[in-house]
């Protein structure tokens, strides 16, 4: 008898993939509404500045392809297929949920390449998949958040402790980890957003896995709005950390991201460098996850995790 065939939808972001696609783009994160020119211009040169276009789109891809090949060999129930549906452009969520039904997939399990759950994130993915899914009479669940998963805060451990264990004792003695995530309008706080406690989770559970207790989190990359928006931003904190705490060598680790993207490539490696090297302060950085093979794994039991989870259910 031949497998049960299952569908993988992997949600994320999405990013532009050539310069005519940054309006659309910023228009549909800005919910339709059109981007100042001054604002797409700023956008635009943000992307220029890494490289004309973001990384992204291909390690998405290939991360998803990745993540179905490591489900397949763990286990051999099902044989899942992989779907790519992104938040902000082409292939769209439900472009994917459609495509599965076309596909003849009755039956799905989803996750969200974030880590931490928030209305503003995960939640709006799952929310606009499940509706899709009900359009297309395909039963899907989707795992909520993954923020505390063992071999996530490893990868981010081992990174931070290859820098660590490099440095000269007295360095070590002047060294701050910033763990940060994507700010988010101050106003999820009022109805009681998980957000900003599970970074601060994610904070403590590397510390202990690391042995380092000098650390602080940070958030990063705030929108161009005009209400409040998390914070302390990670490079006034850098600043803080530097003046009051006397801090010379800062590790940042943007763990509430996964891959090489504009927030990290330019708002870590550009932004926050150009603040330590005003300040005359070290700059480091651990490689983000991408397609390690610890992250790909950890990802494959969560969502393993998950489906054992729903069939008990
Ligand atoms: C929570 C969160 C994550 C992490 C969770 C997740 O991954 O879902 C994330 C990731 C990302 N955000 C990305 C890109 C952008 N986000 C923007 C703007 C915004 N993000 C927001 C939230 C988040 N964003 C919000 C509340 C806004 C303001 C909207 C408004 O205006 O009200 C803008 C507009 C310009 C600007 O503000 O910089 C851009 C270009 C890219 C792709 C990078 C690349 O292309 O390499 C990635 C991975
Ligand atoms: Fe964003």
């Amino acid at each position: 008898m031949s497998k049960k065939v299952k569908g993988l939808l992997v949600m994320a972001y999405g990013t532009p993939t050539s310069e005519e696609e940054i309006e659309p783009y910023y228009t549909h994160i800005r919910h339709g509404r059109k981007p100042e020119p001054e604002a797409l211009q700023d956008l635009k040169d943000r992307y220029e500045a890494i490289g004309g276009v973001s990384p992204l789109a291909k390690i998405t891809e290939d991360q998803a392809k990745s993540l179905c090949d490591k489900l397949n060999e763990l286990q051999d129930e099902v044989e899942y297929k992989v779907y790519i549906g992104l938040k902000h452009i082409s292939p769209f969520i439900e472009d994917a949920v459609e495509q599965m039904e076309k596909d003849g997939i009755t039956e799905a399990v989803s996750i969200v390449l974030a880590p931490h759950y928030s209305t503003f994130s995960i939640k709006s993915y799952n929310e606009r998949a499940g509706k899709e899914a009900e359009k297309h009479g395909i039963t899907l669940t989707s795992v909520v958040d993954w923020y505390k998963e063992p071999g996530y805060i490893k990868f981010w451990a081992d990174g931070i402790k290859e820098i660590y264990d490099n440095m000269s004792a007295d360095e070590q003695d002047e060294t701050v980890v910033i763990v940060s995530a994507h700010s988010l309008p101050e106003k999820i706080l009022d109805a009681g957003d998980p957000y900003p406690q599970q970074l601060e989770e994610t904070a403590q559970l590397i510390s202990d896995a690391t042995g380092i207790t000098n650390y602080d989190v940070g958030w990063q990359s705030e929108g161009n709005t005009p209400d409040p928006w998390l914070g302390p931003d990670v490079q006034d904190l850098t600043r803080i950390l530097y003046h009051e705490k006397g801090y010379r060598s800062f590790i940042y680790a943007p763990v509430g991201f996964v891959a090489d993207h504009l927030e990290v490539l330019y708002d870590n490696d550009y932004e926050c460098k150009v603040v330590c090297d005003e300040l005359g302060a070290k700059y480091y950085r651990p490689e983000m996850p991408n397609v390690h093979p610890l992250f790909i794994e950890t990802l494959a039991e969560v969502v393993l995790k998950h489906e054992k989870r729903d069939a008990r259910a």
